[in-house]
């Protein structure tokens, strides 16, 4: 029996015939999502999840970024909710950081079904380490980026990132990227297989691109014992999942005590007041 589900502006979902598609639907600010956006996202993949008929769980989004991650305006009303009476700051980011972020990324990791990002440009941070759990990229041309701005935030890996960059990249092509602030370019995704396909189309064409990429998974299921697929992405998955639960206990636990000390909460006030900028 499937429950229902609440609605959210933000992301948008439906289903059709084996594929379970959610869409990233707020492109005027880059797709920026709040802590209960993520839960939301979460929430979806557990539907996925216990849909029998459902094989592919197919994430998409809107506009000119997939997601600029961490909504900035969101942390600092997390800051200032004087509705909410924490017995500490540790309390306090608890309930704002680590119960959040450690909810998404598991539903991320023990998610049964085969995940496909459709990349419709570039991703940043929690949002950017989602895309990394993915098993299939598809990019809409060739200036995709992820950004991992951890560095210049004032926080540290989160997301599963500690695994899952240097499974997809390489340990040192990671930390050079991680400890200095770059992007993953798409060079380097397309190396690396991350990219399964660049479908060549221009920035500002993001509908035809998801349409287009529907459309190829549809003809590339078609004939297929699709049990199979899930029974596959079980085997891949147990490569590394014992890695992936461990990550994110200790991503979120080492992260506390950044949010504590205040760091990050300052560092997001300035992008939000574009005194800090990431260098691109
Ligand atoms: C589940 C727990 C939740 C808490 C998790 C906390 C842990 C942190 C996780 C992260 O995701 S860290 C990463 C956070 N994101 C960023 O650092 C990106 C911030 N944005 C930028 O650096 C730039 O906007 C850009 C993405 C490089 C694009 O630059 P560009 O010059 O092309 O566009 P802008 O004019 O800057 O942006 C357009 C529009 O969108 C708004 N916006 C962009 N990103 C965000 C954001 N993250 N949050 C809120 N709003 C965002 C930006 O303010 C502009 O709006 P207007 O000024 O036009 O109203």
């Amino acid at each position: 029996m499937l429950r229902e589900i609440r609605q959210n502006e933000k992301i948008s979902y439906h289903i059709e015939g084996p594929f379970f598609i959610i869409r990233l639907v707020k492109p005027d600010n880059l797709n920026a999502l709040e802590g209960e956006d993520y839960i939301y996202l979460g929430e979806l993949l557990e539907l996925a999840d216990k849909n029998s008929d459902v094989y592919f769980t197919i994430l998409q989004s809107t506009g000119r970024f997939f997601s600029s991650g961490a909504d900035f305006k969101g942390i600092a009303r997390a800051q200032m909710d004087d509705g909410v009476k924490y017995a500490s700051e540790t309390s306090k980011w608890l309930s704002n950081f680590v119960a959040r972020n450690v909810y998404v990324t598991d539903a991320f990791i023990k998610h049964s079904k085969v995940l496909v990002c459709c990349l419709n440009g570039p991703a940043i941070g929690l949002s950017a380490a989602l895309v990394a759990l993915c098993d299939i990229v598809y990019s809409i041309n060739d200036k995709v980026y992820l950004l991992y701005p951890f560095a210049n935030l004032g926080l540290i890996t989160e997301g599963g990132t500690s695994v899952s960059l240097p499974l997809k990249f390489g340990p040192n092509a990671t930390y050079e990227r991680l400890v200095f602030n770059k992007p993953f370019k798409y060079d380097i995704m397309c190396q690396n297989g991350f990219i399964s396909k660049n479908f060549r189309m221009p920035s500002s064409d993001a509908e035809a691109f998801n349409e287009e990429v529907l459309k190829e998974l549809r003809e590339k299921v078609e004939g297929l014992y699709l049990p199979s697929c899930l029974g596959m992405k079980k085997l891949l998955k147990a490569n590394h999942i014992d890695s992936f639960n461990k990550i994110n206990s200790l991503e979120v636990n080492g992260s506390l005590q950044y949010w504590v000390d205040g760091e990050p909460l300052r560092r997001f006030g300035q992008l939000s007041s574009k005194e800090r900028k990431h260098r691109l």
